[in-house]
């Protein structure tokens, strides 16, 4: 059994987070472990309330899972402040963990901030150092380096740019780009175009936690970044083309769209 652990804040609808993390995981046949970092009282309408978890105690639980179920990947996702993100720097270093996905959660598309202002210069320095590969979204990616992405020429310039300061894959992510939903795959002045089709749905609560963890599986099942980032990109495609309609606001993903939850 390959074993996956997700480091990411809970969400209480289920869409996002660990609940997308694990739910990813367990449907593409991976075992999946979990480290929350905060419990967030959130719904398909947006984000009322956040509740960290102290440093001491994600330590606890990092421990707690190395010391035990070795992962064969990790994936990182909401970490709201500068001493948590610390801790697990720290800790995968600690336990030499191996391919670890970064997702720089900032902002939820609902509007909340998912990361404290000043957290931005511990993620560059301390959770880009140990990551294999990140994936942001064009707000983050603009956000990270101050510049404006408002076409696929400025992807690749932003990409560069995070290249100056991170030698692993680059992920740039296209879903909030309006013509269509390639993403940019990058190291090293290579370019990789992971081919999307825009899929007209309003219930995209969820994309980046779900991506983000379909890599970290096919990681732990022994694919390289760019096989493992190709066959997220289909399961992803797949969970947003499904188009589950549930709750009041921008809905979550079909994340059982392989096992025939069509029905639902
Ligand atoms: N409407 C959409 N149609 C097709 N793919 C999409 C759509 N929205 C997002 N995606 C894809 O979902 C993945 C997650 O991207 P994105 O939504 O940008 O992440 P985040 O949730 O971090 O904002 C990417 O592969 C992106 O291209
Ligand atoms: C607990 C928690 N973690 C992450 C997010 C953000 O989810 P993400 O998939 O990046 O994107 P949106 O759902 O905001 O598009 C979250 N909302 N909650």
């Amino acid at each position: 059994m390959h074993k996956s652990l997700t480091i990411a804040g809970s969400d209480s609808s289920g869409g996002a987070g660990i609940q997308a993390d694990l739910k990813t995981m367990t449907v593409l046949g991976v075992y999946g472990m979990s480290a929350i970092t905060a419990l967030t009282a959130q719904n398909t309408t947006g984000v009322q309330s956040i509740f960290e978890v102290t440093p001491k105690f994600l330590e606890e639980e990092l421990d707690s899972i190395f010391t035990d179920i070795f992962p064969d990947s990790v994936k990182i996702g909401m970490v709201s402040n500068a001493d948590l993100i610390r801790v697990i720097s720290k800790k995968l270093r600690e336990y030499n963990a191996k391919n670890i996905v970064v997702d720089p959660v900032m902002v939820s598309t609902s509007g909340s901030k998912l990361m404290a202002d000043g957290a931005k210069d511990t993620l560059f320095s301390e959770l880009f150092k140990v990551a294999d590969i990140i994936t942001p979204n064009i707000p983050e990616a603009e956000a990270l380096t101050g510049q404006s992405i408002k076409s696929k020429d400025d992807m690749v310039k932003v990409a560069k740019k995070i290249g100056e300061f991170f030698d692993g894959y680059i992920l740039l992510k296209g879903g909030h780009s309006i013509d269509d939903a390639d993403d940019l795959l990058y190291k090293n002045s290579e370019k990789i175009w992971i081919k999307g089709e825009h899929i007209e749905n309003p219930n995209t609560h969820g994309t980046g936690c779900t991506l983000s963890s379909a890599i970290a599986s096919y990681l732990a099942m022994g694919y390289d970044v760019p096989e493992s980032v190709h066959l997220a990109k289909e399961f992803i495609t797949g969970a947003i083309s499904a188009k589950l309609d549930l709750g009041k606001g921008r809905g979550p993903l079909n994340h059982m769209w392989k096992m025939g939850s069509e029905n639902l």
